[in-house]
């Protein structure tokens, strides 16, 4: 997806800064341009397109030496043209045209907004690049309808028996995506009925096209949309976090990109002309409301939004709120967590927007937030009768499930009597059309994936450092650390940055661009450390995360559901260990409980001969961190003194204001203790890092392994080294991968754990 933007039905790649530039340089002789015939360079951004700080843009591209200049049309409307000096331009041929208002001006240009409705040429989505603003703007001008054309079900023989359409269906082969997972198996028959659905299913089983399907499958069996005007919605997927919706929107791109594309002579994915034949718009906060509102108005066949941002929108205009009155599909993902995040209010206002009866009651006195924001809407649209809902999320209560077949066979409660929980609220204000939602509940017993092995190290908490030091080392991999606070990832990611030790951090106080900055480069990086607060607990679908380590537990069943659900995603291995720390332990027996466990979790075991050493880096890392602190204190005291003297006009001792080796309050000038404002100094510090450094550089080696003599010892290493078949950092361990180490170990009963023996060499 690319900054392009759209005007009139013309596309345009931009670059905010650059077109600047590039109006400011519009004096030098020019030839215009088609948008298509400029060198559009690639701008590096983020990777990780689940969330960005460049106003939605997905991808960017940039232009040197081309200018825009304005012309006024039969119509009184500014007409902008691409130019470009003539030695670069000649032999270009006529102006591409735009219309933008008088008001867009340059800013407008560069703003594209979210645009996630596939009109990107560069990776083979769908364009409008082809079609000219005039085209666009031809009255009832709709889209010939395609033929569905057969797809054959031998290819794809486990989803034979699903009727999505066919070009999904080649969609999926292209993804080699060759088994539905069990909760699409399970509810998109039932969905492409027509049915409700309320789908409870582990982590990373593909919840996300189990309810996207059944909407692509009627938009491509629904006739196209006209040309002439704003599309009309047809389905909103509302998603609790930025993050989330733009990972939806993500996903939707993948299907869309095969399912939308023609190919090219090598099988390759090719653009094909036209406006979008699905188009997916997402409405997230975050980002420029400005934005948003263009793309709501260009309109979209799908919007992927956040309450708070949409309910914002709505509330100003009608014909969204006439649009989800309209909707076919509604679709809630992570209800539960929608509901902690504090936008409770929003949520439940657009879900009202959905029911049947809301509008017909009737008086001023009514101060119901959906009535005075879409009154009119209300009263001239009825709400469609044969909207589908789906309510997906890893974690829904069986109680909750009950409450809501129950509740619906019997009808909302008038008057609404108060509801045990906000969630429950929630539910029984879905108007769900069918008499009975289909609810499929695949939650796994024990909570998590089945195939996730889980682990732990009872340890106490000034241990806790050391144990992970170790499992980093032990099981390089993708790792993902979870810390109960903020401050506990402040304190230790200059501890493992220290020891070398690839960490990046991860929690809400970061700035938006520097969480998009470290999560790609955990990404980017096998071996990779995210230290992250819960923030990063759900829906994050990162590819390969090996392992997830609980540095702190958490407080509740579901949060160690969607943490550890970060790993052993799509039947991928992964690894969940728990470090627990004796005051833990009654906690973790609460949350084991809650999961309906009846076995504790099975040791990690430790190979205590690697700990001394790693015991010893720790604490030298320790103390530089401490020195740094000291140092840069030393500094501080020593300006604030500099500046405050300055400002007084009086001279201080140089003494006060150099550093020193010794301690504060060292004895000087005849026995009399003067303060110095030096703590640890430089000399220290760089003395610390210096012994670290040479630790570090020091061998790993297990007991009973001569590094000195490879084919001696206890246990030969000479093969490994030769054949480079060993650990990559410590000499003589096991290669074999953390879920190997539980895979016969597995669970013994509750509280029936051995004493465990002392680990740690003193
Ligand atoms: N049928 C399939 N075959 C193979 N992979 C699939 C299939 N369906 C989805 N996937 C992949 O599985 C991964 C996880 O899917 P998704 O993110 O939808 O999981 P989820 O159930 O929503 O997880 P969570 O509860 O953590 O949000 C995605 O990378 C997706 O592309």
């Amino acid at each position: 997806m690319s900054s392009r933007s759209i005007k009139g039905g013309k596309i345009f790649k931009k670059d905010k800064k650059k077109i600047k530039r590039n109006i400011e340089k519009s004096t030098l002789p020019k030839s215009r341009l088609t948008a298509d015939s400029l060198q559009w360079k690639p701008v590096k951004t983020s990777s990780f397109s689940g969330v960005d700080n460049g106003g939605g843009m997905m991808m960017l591209e940039e232009l040197d030496d081309v200018g825009i200049e304005y012309e006024e049309d039969t119509a009184g409307r500014k007409v902008a043209h691409f130019v470009a000096s003539e030695s670069k331009g000649k032999g270009k041929e006529k102006a591409a045209a735009l219309t933008v208002d008088e008001t867009d001006e340059v800013e407008g240009l560069a703003d594209s907004g979210v645009d996630h409705s596939k009109e990107e040429t560069g990776d083979g989505l769908p364009s409008f690049a082809d079609v000219a603003a005039e085209d666009m703007n031809e009255a009832d001008d709709q889209l010939p309808i395609e033929d569905e054309v057969p797809f054959n079900d031998k290819l794809l023989p486990e989803w034979s028996s699903i009727p999505l359409h066919s070009t999904l269906k080649r969609s999926l082969l292209a993804l080699g995506f060759v088994n539905p997972t069990d909760i699409q198996r399970r509810s998109l028959p039932q969905s492409l009925k027509g049915r409700d659905v309320v789908g409870v299913a582990e982590t990373g089983s593909g919840k996300t096209l189990a309810y996207s399907l059944p909407i692509l499958s009627h938009l491509l069996r629904s006739p196209p949309p006209s040309r002439s005007s704003r599309r009309a919605l047809s389905a909103l997927i509302l998603c609790p976090t930025r993050e989330l919706a733009l990972q939806v929107v993500d996903h939707l791109d993948r299907i869309l990109k095969h399912a939308l594309a023609t190919e090219d002579d090598e099988g390759q994915p090719k653009k094909k002309a036209g406006p979008p034949r699905i188009s997916v718009g997402s409405v997230v906060g975050g980002l420029s409301a400005q934005k948003q509102k263009r793309i709501v108005e260009r309109g979209a066949d799908i919007l992927v939004a956040t309450p708070g941002r949409l309910w914002d929108l709505i509330r100003t205009d009608e014909e969204l709120a006439a649009g989800i009155r309209g909707l076919k599909f509604l679709v809630i993902d992570e209800a539960d967590r929608m509901i902690e995040n504090g936008h409770f209010a929003e949520l439940e206002n657009i879900v009202r927007l959905t029911q049947r009866h809301v509008g017909q009651r009737k008086g001023p006195d009514d101060d119901d937030p959906v009535f005075t924001s879409a009154a009119n809407v209300l009263a001239e649209n009825e709400a469609r009768e044969d909207m589908q809902t789906f309510v997906f999320s890893a974690t829904l209560s069986k109680d909750l499930q009950q409450n809501l077949k129950k509740r619906h066979r019997a009808g909302p409660k008038k008057g609404s009597v108060k509801t045990a929980s906000a969630l429950e609220d929630l539910v029984n204000r879905l108007d769900f059309r069918d008499e009975n939602p289909e609810v499929i509940d695949l939650s796994p017993e024990g909570g998590v994936v089945a195939h996730l092995k889980e682990s732990m190290v009872e340890c106490v908490v000034a241990e806790k450092d050391l144990y992970l030091y170790y499992f980093l080392l032990r099981y390089p991999g993708r790792t993902l650390v979870f810390v109960g606070s903020i401050d506990g990832i402040r304190r230790l990611i200059p501890l493992f940055e220290l020891l070398q030790v690839p960490v990046y951090p991860l929690h809400s106080q970061l700035q938006q661009k520097q969480r998009l900055k470290n999560l790609d480069r955990f990404k980017s990086s096998k071996s990779g450390v995210l230290i992250a607060t819960d923030v990063a607990a759900r829906g994050l679908d990162i590819p390969q995360v090996d392992h997830v380590v609980h540095f702190n537990l958490p407080r509740t069943a579901d949060a160690y559901i969607h943490r550890s659900g970060r790993t052993a995603r799509a039947q991928n291995p992964g690894f969940a260990l728990q470090l627990c720390a004796p005051e833990e332990k009654g906690m973790q027996r609460a949350l084991m409980k809650s999961l309906g466990r009846s076995h504790d979790l099975p040791d990690l075991t430790i190979e205590s001969g690697f700990l001394p050493k790693l015991k010893e880096r720790l604490q030298l890392a320790r103390e530089i961190e401490k020195a740094q602190h000291g140092v840069k204190k030393e500094n501080h005291d020593r300006n604030w003194l500099k500046e405050t003297a300055e400002a007084m006009d009086l001279d201080i001792d140089p003494d006060m204001l150099s550093e020193s080796d010794e301690d504060a309050d060292a004895p000087v000038h005849g026995g009399k203790k003067r303060k110095r404002l030096s703590l640890p100094s430089s000399t220290k510090l760089s003395n610390l890092k210096g012994e670290l450094k040479e630790k570090l550089n020091e061998p790993l080696v297990a007991r009973g392994i001569s590094a000195r003599y490879p084919t001696g010892g206890s246990r030969v290493i000479v093969d490994d080294l030769v054949r480079s078949t060993g650990h990559q950092t410590l000499l003589g361990a096991a290669t074999n991968k953390a879920w190997d180490e539980v895979m016969d170990v597995r669970k013994r009963p509750m509280g029936t754990s051995t004493k465990r023996k002392k680990r740690v060499a003193k």
